[in-house]
């Protein structure tokens, strides 16, 4: 009992000669600090409400609205909405979600991981001990003592040596991970972005995309590597700081407890706001980052129609968002900071008061204070970090809230079929097939349509714009899924077929064919599993009237095509696309308005060479100049998405239905051509280059001639 009641009154903080006594003086210390502070940063929380309530300008400005993606005129809504209690539950599970995403990224390095925390360990321990001895350096100056001077010296230049080498290599090996992880993370987000289906490149702009590779990835990158390693050394500083300070004044400790709920209260808040304010930021760099890429991929457009200026203005624009956001993201973080630094000042304010009251009443020793005033200091720095870590997290996630939804998104067209036929001949059947654009789902496009292709068969595909043709090719193609029916190949529908074995069976050559910014070489043998002999590639090339243009280049196969071919011209570029698909050795050619955008020469150059190739292949041909058409086995004719007519050329002119009116109207419309060509006088005929007289009299002779 005698025992308990020592126990009792060395612990009873009334009793004067307890260690752990408290005064009047304490209590004040302890419960006035915190409240100031809180003062304070209730003062600047109600300023922030007010500030992200503000709208600004370019949110408002039609002008910009128009030309912004749904994203960007829909985050204000999305905001609002954010509101509801479903929706904050979502976008706590979102941020969590990307938190770990990010965290597995990184769990292949965990060796280099555990060898920078031990390095951190280190650095941390050797860095805690320093103001220990600067507290004894200052009290043997004061004493007086210069053995205990030099001792504590040598102390302090020792932990400081061992501090800067293991922090420089933390440093290090924080840097080599986090490059590794932005390496890993670009390269799975491209591989998750070209497994996608159409129907997301339909959606989404190419600058969006590139825009989230390239600048939503090195955020998400960096945020991450710097706050790990900024968290792991707080976290063991904070640990060692506070036993140190506990065992230097527990009562002085207590005071600084109490600002710790304070000081992650805060993190909290900010972080948040940060966080949603880095998504807004990111949002509004793609936007521009695609505006940008447009412009400049689209440039001779732009060019011509000497818009340039224009292009700038709404750039300009764009940007203005993404400062404008970057801003009040800078608003929220110099608020933080403030909010922080109030509490350091209270806190240190407070630490010398009371430190003082206690050095005093002798009841803590002048190195002890001076050290635990250095210790605070440190705290107040690692707690000021562990909050930095908390915005940099949220931003990271922030930035990664799109990533992961694109690498996330399952493609509602697979290629994983396995079907590989020893025997593919190429019977083409579309079974009552009807389809919308998924982006468009209330316009069908076509409509019940079933129609055969014979093995060596070649049938053309002819009708209006915008009545189906293309389409039909996209979807032979699997680049969209039927919504009804179903298109078959040798009577097994084309998603069994293995992706690979179906595209080299299949090949295609689109109207705007595009090339790759290599090699023609490497165009002709683009997408083929090993590399092609010269002789195969230079046969493909002269199956496709290619060979003799190329010879001419002085790096011949080598010639580099520039960006989308840019190097090329349009016949040039169609013949090393029919060499590109003819190096396959395809049982099926899809020619999709092959030669329409090419002069008399070029097309018969081409011509000449599809004339060559389709023999023994199945051929489905869209041809707008229906003079390519006319040696066709069979033709079908669309409108609106439908199969209004079927037959041969000259079945299908007896019938004088709407084929027999589209060739008619084509004659019309050429021999109108050739009378205004030949009444223009000779200066303007050279100036206009347009497809050139002798090949339209040809086609209209040869169109007429078979009517
Ligand atoms: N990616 C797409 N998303 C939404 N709608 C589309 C898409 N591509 C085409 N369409 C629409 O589908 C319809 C048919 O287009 P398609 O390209 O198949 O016509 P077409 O007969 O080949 O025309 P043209 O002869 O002018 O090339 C058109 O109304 C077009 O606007």
């Amino acid at each position: 009992m005698s025992k308990f009641i020592i126990f009792y009154e060395w612990t009873n903080v009334r009793n004067p000669t307890s260690p752990y006594r408290l005064d009047r003086f304490d209590v004040l210390a302890i419960i006035s600090i915190p409240l100031l502070a809180l003062g304070g940063i209730g003062v600047w929380i109600v300023f922030f409400r007010c500030l992200y309530s503000i709208r600004t300008d370019s949110e408002r400005e039609p002008l910009l609205a128009a030309h912004t993606t749904t994203h960007l005129y829909t985050d204000e809504p999305s905001e609002s909405s954010a509101n509801t209690t479903e929706d904050i539950t979502v976008q706590i599970k979102e941020t969590t979600s990307s938190w770990w995403r990010i965290i597995e990224l990184g769990k292949k390095e965990w060796k280099y991981y555990i060898i920078a925390f031990i390095c951190l360990l280190i650095a941390a321990l050797t860095e805690m001990f320093q103001p220990y001895f600067s507290g004894h350096i200052i009290s043997s100056v004061v004493d007086n003592n210069w053995h205990n001077f030099a001792k504590n010296i040598l102390w302090y230049l020792g932990s400081s040596f061992v501090y800067v080498i293991t922090s420089g290599l933390r440093g290090f090996i924080f840097s080599m991970t986090s490059t590794n992880l932005i390496q890993r993370l670009r390269n799975k987000f491209f591989t998750a972005v070209l497994k996608q289906d159409i129907e997301f490149f339909d959606q989404n702009k190419t600058g969006e995309i590139t825009s989230r590779l390239s600048s939503d990835i090195t955020t998400v990158g960096e945020a991450i590597s710097i706050n790990l390693n900024i968290f792991l050394r707080s976290i063991v500083q904070t640990v060692g700081t506070v036993v140190m300070m506990l065992v230097l004044s527990w009562n002085l400790f207590l005071l600084v407890m109490i600002t710790g709920p304070l000081t992650c209260g805060t993190a909290k808040l900010y972080g948040d706001f940060i966080g949603k304010q880095q998504k807004k930021v990111q949002d509004a760099l793609a936007d521009a980052n695609s505006l940008a890429e447009e412009a400049i991929s689209t440039i001779r457009t732009v060019k011509s129609f000497a818009n340039e200026d224009e292009e700038v203005r709404l750039l300009r624009l764009k940007n203005d968002l993404v400062r404008k956001h970057s801003i009040r993201q800078a608003l929220y973080y110099f608020g933080y900071m403030w909010n922080g630094q109030i509490l350091i000042v209270f806190l240190n304010l407070g630490t010398l008061a009371y430190g003082g009251h206690l050095v005093m009443n002798n009841r803590l020793s002048v190195p002890s204070f001076v050290s635990f005033i250095l210790y605070q200091q440190r705290l107040g720095d690692v707690l000021d970090s562990i909050n930095g870590v908390y915005t940099g997290l949220m931003k990271a996630s922030g930035a990664s809230i799109k990533l992961f939804e694109h690498m996330d998104r399952i493609p509602k067209v697979l290629n994983n079929g396995m079907m590989k036929s020893n025997n593919f001949q190429g019977r083409i059947e579309f079974r009552n097939v009807s389809f919308a654009y998924p982006n468009r789902k209330n316009d069908p496009v076509l409509k019940n349509i079933s129609f055969t292709v014979e093995p060596g068969q070649q049938v053309a595909l002819v009708g209006p714009s915008g009545s189906g043709k293309t389409t039909c090719i996209g979807l032979l193609e699997h680049f969209y899924e039927a919504d009804q029916g179903q298109i078959l190949v040798d009577n097994i529908p084309v998603q069994e077929y293995d992706y690979k074995f179906y595209h080299e069976k299949i090949s295609l050559v689109s109207q705007e064919p595009v090339l790759h910014a290599r090699s023609i070489r490497d165009n002709i043998q683009y997408g083929l599993l090993e590399t092609k002999s010269q002789h195969e590639i230079e046969y493909a090339a002269q199956m496709a009237n290619a060979h003799s243009f190329i010879s001419q280049f002085e790096k011949k196969y080598d010639t580099e095509c520039g960006e989308r071919g840019v190097q090329m011209a349009g016949g040039q570029k169609q013949r090393i696309a029919l060499a590109r698909a003819l190096i396959r050795s395809p049982n099926v050619l899809l020619l999709d308005e092959a030669t329409s955008a090419l002069d008399a020469e070029a097309e018969s150059q081409v011509q000449e060479a599809i004339a060559r190739t389709v023999i023994g292949r199945t051929v489905l041909i869209i041809a707008h100049r229906l003079s390519t058409v006319r040696n066709a086995d069979r033709i079908l004719v669309l409108r609106h998405g439908e199969i209004v007519e079927e037959g041969t050329h000259v079945e299908l002119m007896s019938k004088r239905g709407l084929y027999y009116q589209l060739v008619k109207r084509q004659i019309e419309q050429h021999e109108a051509d050739i009378k205004g060509q030949l009444v223009e006088t000779k200066p303007t005929t050279i100036a206009v280059n347009t497809p050139s007289i002798a090949h339209r009299y040809s086609t209209s002779f040869n169109a007429k001639e078979s009517i």
